[in-house]
């Protein structure tokens, strides 16, 4: 049950609180932020609507406990790092809760993603004193004209305060993947997690909490992006940004400080189709990955580029599993449940209605229930259709008939986005080639697109991201390189 048992402080009455110099605070606005539950499109929980001034205040301390933070011993990191994992994974239960009737996240999945998000918490802390235990060593008379008379040594050192914003659709796994690496390399973190998904960020937050970090080091202002989101993001005290979301990002990149960025944005990810694929495979994979969590993954396939020949057999297959895809609540596990906001349905709506206009095939009726879309594959989509290029972010697919390989990469590299991609073929030597060919940060051989593994490099190119995640990423990322010389009065070799 949300704010129960070892959650009861992170409550204040029916509105949970924002964390600060390490505890639970009223905001002094005297207002909060109501949360809608997708399912039943009524007010499930609310969080406070922090102030300016309390961003303020929350960056001060994150900086003042920076700096202790920065000569606490890497071992001491992970070891709290440790703690707070376990703590995470021992009540995946009602954080998991909070997951199904923030997000409508289907049960069994909103448990995965928390013991996922404790998995990366501990995989973090354990690469961090690896990657960040050692540095490099550098003599100057590898450079010619040079002796050897100076010692160059190089380590990575915190940025200082980390501004992470995860979205809605993994508000704990896409805030542990900013929170752990930040922490392990010495800086502190202020996250402002996504409405729809705070209460259960905020539940991880007091996993943090509970595992001893000091005081300041982590904070979580709560508000809608809309009214903190800019303040935050232009605030001198920020040192880096860790954002995963949508176009917002684009914008915050146009407002932000010269600051190192890391940014996931929104894909349009593309499943190319060969005539060798196996093509059960590729139905089990598309259904997989167009339709988990309703299709509002960054990673969800977007768009199916099939080959003619064997378009008409592989849409059957696909249409044959779309028909045993349970439609209903997410207390019920059901593989399709209500999408996040009523905007995103009516957004996703008029996706189909005009494809509809434009004359694509419907492979089932379009159906709707409030927030809740039936799936729905859409053949013989064409490039003047809008949903040939855009994310709905929803249950509906479209599959574009191609008559050749190069007619697939010209599509997938014309779209503005470039997070992954995937092909199936049996020819490996095809598939490398059409990898290399694809504009995307990642393509997938022969299964769906995936973020996951978590300690996988994740990147996306064009207008889906800066920079890479993975765990290992997300360290250096979240570093600078400082160099110390030492300088000789007369060459010394050391001798053998
Ligand atoms: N790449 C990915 O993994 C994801 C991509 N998306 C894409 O984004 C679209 C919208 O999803 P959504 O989650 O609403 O994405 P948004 O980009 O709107 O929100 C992402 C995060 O940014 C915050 N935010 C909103 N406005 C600002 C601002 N001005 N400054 C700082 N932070 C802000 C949001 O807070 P708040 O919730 O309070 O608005 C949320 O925490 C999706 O339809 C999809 O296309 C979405 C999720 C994941
Ligand atoms: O933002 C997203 O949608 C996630 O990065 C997708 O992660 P997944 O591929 O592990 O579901």
């Amino acid at each position: 049950m949300a704010g129960s048992d070892i959650f009861a402080e992170i409550i204040d009455g029916d509105v949970f609180n924002y964390y600060s110099d390490g505890q639970w605070n009223k905001s002094s606005s005297g207002k909060y932020v109501p949360i809608i539950n997708p399912t039943t499109r009524k007010v499930h929980f609310k969080v406070q609507a922090c102030t300016q001034e309390e961003v303020n205040k929350v960056i001060e301390s994150a900086k003042t406990a920076q700096k202790l933070w920065a000569k606490t011993p890497l071992w001491k990191r992970a070891e709290l790092l440790h703690k707070a994992a376990a703590i995470l994974k021992e009540h995946k239960a009602p954080i998991a809760e909070c997951l199904v009737k923030e997000i409508a996240k289907p049960a069994k999945d909103a448990v995965t993603e928390v013991v996922r998000s404790g998995d990366l918490v501990s995989y973090c802390a354990e690469e961090g004193v690896r990657v960040l235990g050692e540095g490099k060593f550098l003599v100057s008379d590898s450079f010619p004209g040079n002796d050897r008379t100076k010692y160059c040594l190089t380590s990575k050192i915190p940025l200082g305060v980390v501004l992470a914003i995860p979205p809605f659709n993994y508000p704990v796994n896409l805030a542990v993947s900013k929170i752990a690496p930040a922490l392990i390399s010495g800086n502190s973190i202020v996250l402002k997690p996504p409405t729809q998904g705070a209460v259960a960020a905020l539940h991880m937050v007091h996993c943090f909490h509970l595992a001893g970090f000091p005081k300041g080091l982590i904070s979580c202002v709560t508000g809608k992006g809309s009214e903190i989101g800019d303040f935050l993001t232009m605030h001198p005290g920020v040192n880096c940004i860790s954002f995963t979301g949508g176009d917002t990002g684009i914008a915050i990149s146009k407002k932000s400080a010269m600051i190192p960025l890391q940014m996931e944005l929104g894909g349009k990810d593309a499943c190319i189709v060969l005539e060798d694929a196996d093509l059960d495979l590729v139905a089990a994979n598309i259904v997989k990955g167009g339709f988990s969590y309703s299709g509002q993954r960054c990673t969800a396939v977007k768009v199916a580029l099939v080959m003619e020949s064997v378009a008409d057999i592989l849409v059957k297959k696909i249409n044959d599993k779309v028909a045993k895809l349970t439609v209903g609540p997410p207390e019920d596990d059901n593989d399709i449940t209500p999408v996040v906001t009523e905007s995103s349905a009516n957004y996703i709506e008029g996706l189909v209605m005009d494809a509809k206009k434009k004359g694509a095939t419907f492979c089932q009726e379009y159906r709707r229930e409030g927030n809740l879309i039936w799936p729905l594959l859409l053949d013989n989509v064409r490039p003047d259709m809008r949903i040939a290029w855009e994310e709905p972010f929803g249950p509906v697919l479209p599959v574009i008939r191609i008559n050749s390989v190069e007619e697939g990469i010209q599509h997938c590299n014309a779209s503005n986005f470039g997070l992954q991609g995937c092909v199936f073929t049996k020819d490996i030597n095809k598939a490398m080639l059409i990898s290399d060919a694809m504009e995307t940060g990642t393509v997938q051989i022969n299964s769906a697109p995936a973020r996951g593994p978590d300690h996988f490099p994740f990147q996306g190119l064009k207008d889906s991201g800066i920079g890479s995640q993975g765990i290992t990423n997300s360290i250096n990322m979240m570093t600078k390189i400082k160099t110390t010389v030492i300088n000789l009065p007369t060459p010394s070799y050391s001798m053998g």
